[in-house]
């Protein structure tokens, strides 16, 4: 298929655009390097703009009869986006808008979206299905939901059709060591934690000792890059076949600590950093899971990197690499 893959270039997109590569997709990517670099797109065309620039959008939606997109480009940092919500709601909401646009006007039969657990809010529930109400407490959590609500309502008025993903806690690197996670200013837990070990900090916090969790830490569920990216090339497949629009978790179903987290780095880099404990960040949920029984029935989709020290063993790998590219590349 003709695939466009804006922010192809990021640390998500850039796993998913090698593999729908490998899987001989004709790849176009469209990414404003804000956070992302040229040497991680590995199959494909690079096409350096902003999803701001409508007419550069429609220009590249004249070059190229597009069969699917895939939209991973957005803003992802939660506290940021309490602080400055317009970025957000500016480009995760209003340019997805000017993506829709293309994606009408030239009749582009399939869309998958990069959603996100945040979606779901503090739920009752530790365990979570895609049905449940959503009830985002931040602006980015919110911005992605508007979003969802846009490509279902242009669906409903359209041919179009779509899989929304939404991802849990994406973590790990490609087990080569060709890519991985490098974005700037980092804040999610396991790469914070690599970034100790290789010195780039001095130590962490733990944000919150008294949940009421096996530890009193915060649970998640970290999903390995690699087993995320077979989803996205899935997802295509099974709409190719026909398959219907749906909203689909993607996460193990299982979750860890932070202190578990923690500790898993410390053993497999053999590095004791300094962890501090402090208060709750705020608008963290106790514990979030994703239900996968709908991602695993609709494409039978199945993780073939279930185990948290292969997700941290891989970006620990990854830290040490990139911190030897990093003086060489600033794209
Ligand atoms: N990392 C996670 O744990 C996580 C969890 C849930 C959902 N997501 C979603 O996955 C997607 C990818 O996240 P990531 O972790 O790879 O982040 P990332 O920052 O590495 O990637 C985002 C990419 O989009 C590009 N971009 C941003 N704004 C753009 C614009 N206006 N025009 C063109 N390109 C633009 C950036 O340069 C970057 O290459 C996002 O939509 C994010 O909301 C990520
Ligand atoms: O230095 C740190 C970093 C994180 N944490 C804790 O570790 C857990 C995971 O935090 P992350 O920041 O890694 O991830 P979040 O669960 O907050 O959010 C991530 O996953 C969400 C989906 O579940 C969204 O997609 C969001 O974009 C993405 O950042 C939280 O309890 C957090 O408080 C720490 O204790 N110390």
């Amino acid at each position: 298929m003709k695939v466009l893959v804006t922010g192809g270039a990021g640390y998500i997109g850039s796993h998913v655009v090698r593999q729908l590569g490998e899987a001989g997709h004709d790849i176009v990517v469209f990414d404003n390097l804000s956070t992302g670099y040229r040497w991680a797109v590995t199959a494909g065309e690079l096409v350096v703009g902003d999803l701001a620039d409508e007419a550069a959008i429609e220009a590249l939606f004249s070059r190229h009869q597009f069969e699917a997109v895939l939209h991973f480009a957005a803003n992802i940092v939660v506290p940021e986006s309490v602080a400055n919500p317009l970025k957000y709601y500016g480009n995760n909401t209003r340019n997805t808008l000017n993506l829709l646009k293309a994606v009408q006007a030239h009749g582009v039969p399939y869309m998958v979206f990069s959603s996100t657990a945040a979606v779901y809010g503090m739920p009752e529930q530790t365990v979570l299905t895609e049905d449940l109400p959503l009830a985002p407490i931040n602006p980015y959590g919110a911005s992605k939901m508007m979003s969802e609500r846009m490509i279902m309502d242009l669906a409903a008025a359209s041919d179009l059709n779509y899989v929304i993903l939404r991802y849990f806690n994406v973590a790990g690197a490609n087990p080569d060591g060709l890519l991985g996670q490098a974005t700037p200013e980092a804040t999610h837990l396991i790469k914070v934690a690599c970034e100790c070990v290789t010195d780039q900090r001095e130590g962490m916090s733990v944000f919150g000792t008294d949940y009421d969790t096996r530890d009193g830490t915060c649970i998640r569920d970290y999903i390995h890059v690699e087993d995320l990216a077979k989803a996205h090339v899935m997802a295509l497949d099974y709409m190719a076949k026909g398959g219907s629009s749906k909203v689909l978790n993607c996460g193990y179903g299982r979750g860890f600590t932070v202190r578990e987290v923690i500790d898993v780095v410390k053993r497999k880099s053999g590095v004791d950093f300094p962890v501090t404990e402090t208060a709750r960040r705020a608008g963290d949920p106790e514990a979030l899971m994703a239900d996968n029984t709908r991602i695993r029935e609709t494409l039978g989709w199945t993780p073939d990197y279930d185990d948290l020290d292969t997700i941290v063993g891989t970006a620990l790998a990854w830290e040490a690499l990139w911190q030897k590219k990093k003086a060489g590349h600033n794209e």
